[in-house]
Formats: C-alpha cells, sequence, structure tokens
C-alpha cells in the first residue's frame, strides 16, 4: 500500500475523557500530533495496527457521528493534553476491532494517502454497541440520509477483517483433504485447540484463557494411515508419566497444559459452582484445571460464527453455562478413583429396598465406611458381601461408595482387565492400592473375579 511511512509503536489507553467516545478519533499527545502530520494538508492521519491491514481515512469536520455509534477500523488523530507521551487513546470498539487490549503496544504509523486514493464503494453494517433486551428502531431513511452528509467527500478504504491465514477457508471440509469420518475429532480438535485463538487476544486474556499448547492424537495402527496428511508431535517432560497420561485420558484427544482462573469466568446465572464441584469428585488440581479450560471452550465455540471466522465476537456474551461444565466433565475424566458415572452405571436403576435384610447389610456397611472416616485405629477396614449372582452384591458396595463420599474410589473389575496378561493385571491392582494410600480416604470396590489376585 503506497502512503506509509515508518512509524512507532505505542501503548494503548481509552479514550481520554468519555465525551470524546463517540468523535471516532484516536487521542494522542500533542507532541506527537505532529509526526502524523500528512504534507501539505491540515490533517493527522495514522494507520493503526497495520498488521490488520485496516484502516479507514476521514476528515475531521465529518468524524462526529451523533447518529450512531459507526466506529471504524482505524481513526483519524487527534491531539489531546491529558495523553500521557506514547499513549494513544482509543475508544472500546476500535480497540475491538484493532484486537487489542490497554496498555497493549500497538503500530502506528503516518498514512499520507494517494493522489488517486478514491472511495469506489462503501458498505455499512449497523448494530448496537451493547445488545439490550429492549427493542430499539432506527429510521433507515434518516439514517442513510445522515450517512450521506456525513461521508460526503471522504475517502475511505477498508478492507475485511483478516483472521489468521489457517482459518481462510470459512468451511473446513475434511473429506476433500481425504480424511473421512472424523467430524467429530476434527470438530473437538476445532473446539479445544483453535477457537481461543480466533478470539481477540485482549477477550482472551480478559477471560483469563491460554491457548491449549499440546495435542496428542492416538488410535489403532490403521488410523495413521487414513491420518497420513497429519503431523502428530508428542511431547512431554515426564516420560515415566506418559504411560499414565495415556491410561488416564484415555477419551481425551488432547491433553492440556496451562492455567485458568474460574474468577476471570463469566458464568451464567444457572450455572452452580458447587454442583459442578460435587461432581468433580477424584479431580487433581490439575484436572480441574482440564475441566474449567474445556467448559470455557465450549462457551467459545458457541459465540464463534464458524461460516465468518473474522466476525467479531462480543466478550459479554461469552458465558459459561452448567451444561458446559458437565461436558466438560464428561470430557475430562479423573486420573485416579472412580467417576460417579461409573457408580451410577452399576445401579442404574436406582435402588429398591427390599426388605429389612437389605437396609440392615446397607446400614452395616455404611458404618464401616464412617469407621475408617473417624477411627483412627482402623485405618484399613475390609467387608466382603457374599450372596448369588446378581443378588445386588455390586449395586449395594456402589450405593455405599457413592454415600461414603470418600475422595478416592476405586471399581476393581475383570472387565476393565480383558485381554491384559496376568503381570500387566498384578501391576494394575498394585497401582489402585498404591493410590489409595496417597489419599486421604479411599473406598476399593473389587468385584468377583479379580479377588483371587489379590492374594
Ligand atoms: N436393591 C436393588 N434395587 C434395584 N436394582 C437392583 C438392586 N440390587 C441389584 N439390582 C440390579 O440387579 C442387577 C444385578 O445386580 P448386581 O450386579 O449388583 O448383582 P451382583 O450380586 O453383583 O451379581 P454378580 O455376583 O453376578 O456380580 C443390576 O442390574 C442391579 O442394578
Amino acid at each position: 500500500m503506497s502512503g506509509r511511512s515508518s512509524g512507532s509503536t505505542m501503548i494503548v489507553g481509552s479514550t481520554p475523557n468519555p465525551s470524546l467516545v463517540a468523535t471516532n478519533l484516536a487521542y494522542c499527545n500533542p507532541s506527537h500530533l505532529q509526526s502524523f502530520a500528512v504534507p501539505g494538508t491540515s490533517h493527522h492521519y495514522a494507520l493503526i495496527a497495520e498488521a490488520l491491514d485496516l484502516f479507514v481515512i476521514t476528515k475531521l469536520y465529518m468524524l462526529i457521528f451523533q447518529f450512531v455509534h459507526i466506529c471504524f477500523l482505524n481513526s483519524y488523530y487527534t491531539a489531546h493534553d491529558s495523553m500521557e507521551n506514547g499513549k494513544i487513546g482509543l475508544n472500546a470498539i476500535q480497540r475491538r476491532h484493532a484486537r487489542v487490549s490497554n496498555g497493549d503496544s500497538i503500530s502506528v504509523i503516518r498514512f499520507a494517502p494517494p493522489d488517486d486514493f478514491n472511495r469506489t464503494m462503501l458498505t455499512l453494517e449497523l448494530e448496537f454497541v451493547k445488545k439490550g433486551t429492549k427493542e430499539e428502531y432506527v429510521d433507515a431513511v434518516r439514517l442513510a440520509q445522515h450517512i450521506q452528509d456525513r461521508f460526503a467527500n471522504q475517502i475511505t478504504n477498508q478492507r475485511e477483517g483478516a483472521s489468521s491465514n489457517l482459518f481462510k477457508h470459512k468451511e473446513f471440509n475434511l473429506e476433500s483433504l481425504g480424511i473421512g469420518g472424523l467430524s467429530d475429532e476434527f470438530g473437538d480438535i476445532f473446539r479445544r485447540a483453535f477457537a481461543s485463538r480466533v478470539l481477540p487476544p485482549h477477550v482472551t486474556s480478559k477471560l483469563g484463557i491460554k491457548h491449549v499448547k499440546g495435542m496428542l492424537l492416538y488410535g489403532p495402527p490403521d488410523g495413521v494411515e487414513a491420518l497420513n496428511n497429519v503431523l502428530l508431535i508428542g511431547m512431554t517432560n515426564r516420560k515415566d508419566m506418559l504411560d499414565e497420561a495415556l491410561l488416564s485420558y484415555l477419551m481425551l484427544h488432547l491433553h492440556i497444559f496451562g492455567g485458568i482462573l474460574l474468577d476471570h469466568l463469566s458464568v451464567n446465572k444457572g450455572l452452580s459452582l458447587s454442583n459442578a464441584a460435587a461432581r468433580s469428585k477424584n479431580y487433581s488440581g490439575a484436572e480441574l484445571e482440564g475441566v474449567v479450560k474445556s467448559a470455557v471452550s465450549y462457551a467459545l465455540h458457541r459465540q464463534l460464527n464458524l461460516e465468518y471466522l473474522s466476525e467479531p465476537v462480543d466478550e459479554e456474551d461469552i458465558k459459561v453455562t452448567m451444561d458446559d461444565f458437565l461436558n466438560a466433565l464428561h470430557e475430562i475424566l479423573p486420573a485416579f478413583g472412580a467417576s460417579m458415572d461409573d457408580l451410577e452405571r452399576c445401579r442404574l436403576n436406582g435402588i429398591v429396598e427390599f426388605g429389612g435384610r437389605h437396609a440392615h447389610i446397607f446400614k452395616r456397611t455404611m458404618l464401616l465406611a464412617e469407621q475408617v472416616k473417624v477411627s483412627r485405629g482402623s485405618p484399613l477396614v475390609t467387608c466382603l458381601l457374599e450372596g448369588p449372582s446378581g443378588s445386588g452384591k455390586t449395586a449395594m458396595a456402589s450405593s455405599v461408595g457413592i454415600s461414603s463420599d470418600f475422595p478416592y474410589v476405586k471399581i476393581v473389575s475383570a472387565e476393565s482387565m480383558i485381554g491384559l496378561s496376568e503381570s500387566t493385571k498384578c501391576a494394575q491392582i498394585v497401582k489402585v492400592f498404591e493410590d489409595a494410600y496417597k489419599s486421604p480416604l479411599s473406598y476399593l470396590m473389587i468385584l468377583k473375579g479379580c479377588l483371587n489376585m489379590l492374594q
């Protein structure tokens, strides 16, 4: 593009005075103004956030646009005494379009329009700055007239907002890439790994979102052929832990490290954090972090327009709901202990109390769990439930596990070890016990078929 000159980096700040917000001007210290002067004119033009390749040039007297808050991607420059030297004052919408937040550095260069810099076409899209619930109407005829008046003789050049090259294609057609049957997986990968990258950095930083840094794809050997145009990179700094990670995240395609604070999140009114916490039994701190990140990825994904990824996202609309948390809890499974789902699966149709004896056994078993909780003298309590097949032993034990509220509950079943060698089975059982000792309160359910192995 012609007409650019060398520029500088400035620190983004707010418009110096709220009454100036609607002027659509950018503000700088008077001492800086001269560096943006267009030779031979009384104008000062600046090209802001050059990397985005977006700019609009307007003349001073037309900039005060009161009818609607239409904001262009770059702004005319004016000087204001209260702006610190080296700072550029932008209003919230200018910052959003330039994809910056207060305190960010931004490239600002003088722009001198070339002689043949004429407008050929201008497309305007009208949108309310804040989406309210009440209906508001705009008189289209008045608006059109207003725009015509305001923009008469203006020079405007605006390119479509460019997003990362990665998303230049509006549609992700996997089959055209020779990959079939993996739409769900790619949907997950997009939601977890890329959705946050589509958002402007100031939105992600405000929400405390860190990008997913690692991704592990796995599958049977044939899958490698099917994914021959996908590059897989696995990294670990704890090689000894790798097997553990694979075992514990078998349902996941992404292994994520990073931090996020719940405080930063906008949560929906329907979301009960205590309810979410109650459902995250057995989760370690790192796993909870993964759950929160996964929940956020659902909330972000909802806001993205996959047809047009460069469309600005209203950060106010990004709300994490209870459903997001529930989906996240299904996606991120705890490495240790059994999930509530596993226990519930052992008593799928609930529990029917079919007599005094049944109630008595349940009460006795619960008492044993209580004994482990309160008595220092009984660190280990064992109990054998005996009865014919289908009499409800597993259902009873899982009910006790749920009611005991122990942080570590693990089911050791023959089904989970099908196909494993004897030595691997033994190693797994040893590990279950080792992990149990790490937890302050542990409840192990050893199902029939595994008892002999304990010896
Ligand atoms: N009190 C109950 N109320 C409702 N359903 C029950 C009850 N007890 C057991 N069931 C159901 O009966 C079925 C068999 O129960 P369960 O698997 O607990 O038996 P089990 O004694 O462990 O059998 P096995 O010795 O073959 O492992 C399950 O579907 C379970 O949900």
